[in-house]
């Protein structure tokens, strides 16, 4: 399989109407990787998979799969012949036809389709039902079968639109890492829409987070997660509290927590007022250190216990220990910051500062809230 770019997204604008929905989006995929669009309720994702799909019209900018381009303004190819495959919310399978027969549904004319479908039964588990219909089947046996017809024509590329999003917790946990397992091994490119976050980590390579129609960053989870370009990417990926700092030098800033040096260097005057991320796995216990946080609050995850520690200027943060480490609301701890990822923005309120906040899995100044 030749590696390199699969699907390119140049300059694209999408949207309906004159109302434009997505702008100025760049991407690219390589072939064999899955990519996934994540961001708030109507940013832009589906209407950007139906764009790749074919579905809408681009009105500037160009799609390519492998070298050909497959929209551009005023030249939209037909969605059957774009060798892209699709996965829907709510399985869309022909009701009147066979487990079997819908997978066979896009490959009949195909000469030996029969093996094919064996195959794609096997693949997704499913070979001892092929013969049912499917109200007699359960809500993740369905998805599996709107895989394996997606999958039985051999698409060069797959888009998978909220495909677990009908199916409850640890379902779908576990079909989200099959469905990465199944892609991996045929080697499948494929895109992904959600707006789950755990979804997003356990099957993409590369994920992208949308915010208004904008792409802000198109990364790997654990560059989005440690290296978040924007405040809206830090503060709508994972949780955890932005305090106030002074950049004392490009990797050195002062905090309430004290002097915290990280492996990244900012190019913003010394001086600068800063908002420095702080992770929940940023804070460690340190019973000997002189920091010390009174415990507000404790959730209990297992492996690890998430404490909500408060500051003596008043201020919050949380910090997850692991739950060995076991204290009593009210309790005084000590902590260090192990934060080498060091994570700054411009403080919000200063002239530097252009970005709001709208959600967050992130909050600020815990003591304002
Ligand atoms: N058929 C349509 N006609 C006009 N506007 C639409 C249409 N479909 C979606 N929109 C609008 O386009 C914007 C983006 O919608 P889109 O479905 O792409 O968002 P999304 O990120 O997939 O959201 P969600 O997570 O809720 O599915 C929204 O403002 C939505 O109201």
């Amino acid at each position: 399989m030749s590696s390199g770019p699969l699907l390119q997204l140049r300059e694209l604008d999408c949207g309906y109407g004159a109302q434009s929905v997505v702008r100025h989006l760049n991407l690219h995929l390589n072939r064999g990787e899955i990519g996934c669009l994540l961001g708030p309720s109507g940013c832009g994702k589906t209407t950007t998979l139906r764009a790749i799909a074919g579905f809408e019209p681009v009105s500037a900018g160009e799609i390519l799969l492998g070298d050909t381009l497959i929209s551009r303004k005023g030249h939209t190819l037909a969605p059957e012949k774009r060798r892209i495959g699709m996965v829907f919310q709510d399985y869309a399978l022909f009701p009147h036809l066979t487990v079997a027969e819908n997978v066979a549904f896009g490959i009949r004319k195909q000469p030996d389709y029969e093996r094919t479908v064996r195959d794609m039964l096997e693949l997704v588990h499913l070979t001892p039902l092929g013969k049912r219909y499917p109200h007699e089947l359960s809500g993740g046996q369905q998805q599996r079968v709107a895989l394996a017809r997606a999958l039985a024509p051999e698409p060069e590329l797959l888009l998978l639109d909220e495909p677990f999003s009908n199916l409850d917790g640890d379902l779908r946990r576990r079909l989200s890492h099959e469905v990465r397992e199944i892609l991996k091994a045929r080697g499948t490119s494929a895109i992904l829409v959600t707006h789950d976050q755990e979804e997003a980590f356990a099957v993409s390579d590369q994920v992208g987070v949308f915010k208004d129609g904008r792409l802000e960053q198109w990364d790997t989870p654990y560059n989005l997660y440690h290296e978040p370009l924007t405040p809206f990417v830090a503060s709508f990926i994972g949780q955890g509290y932005f305090i106030r700092g002074q950049l004392l030098d490009p990797e050195t800033v002062q905090t309430e927590l004290g002097v915290i040096r990280g492996n990244r260097a900012y190019v913003m005057p010394a001086g600068s007022s800063v908002d420095v991320l702080l992770r929940p796995d940023d804070i460690v216990y340190a019973p000997d250190s002189p920091l010390k946080t009174l415990i507000v609050g404790k959730t209990f995850l297992g492996a690890s216990t998430l404490y909500r520690l408060q500051l003596p200027t008043g201020n919050q943060l949380e910090g997850i220990f692991p739950s060995h480490a076991d204290f009593r609301t009210g309790e005084s701890v000590g902590i260090a910051i192990a934060a080498d990822h060091l994570v700054v923005f411009p403080a919000q309120g200063s002239i530097a500062a252009h970005e709001k906040f709208p959600e967050s899995g992130v909050r600020r100044y815990s003591s304002d809230i």
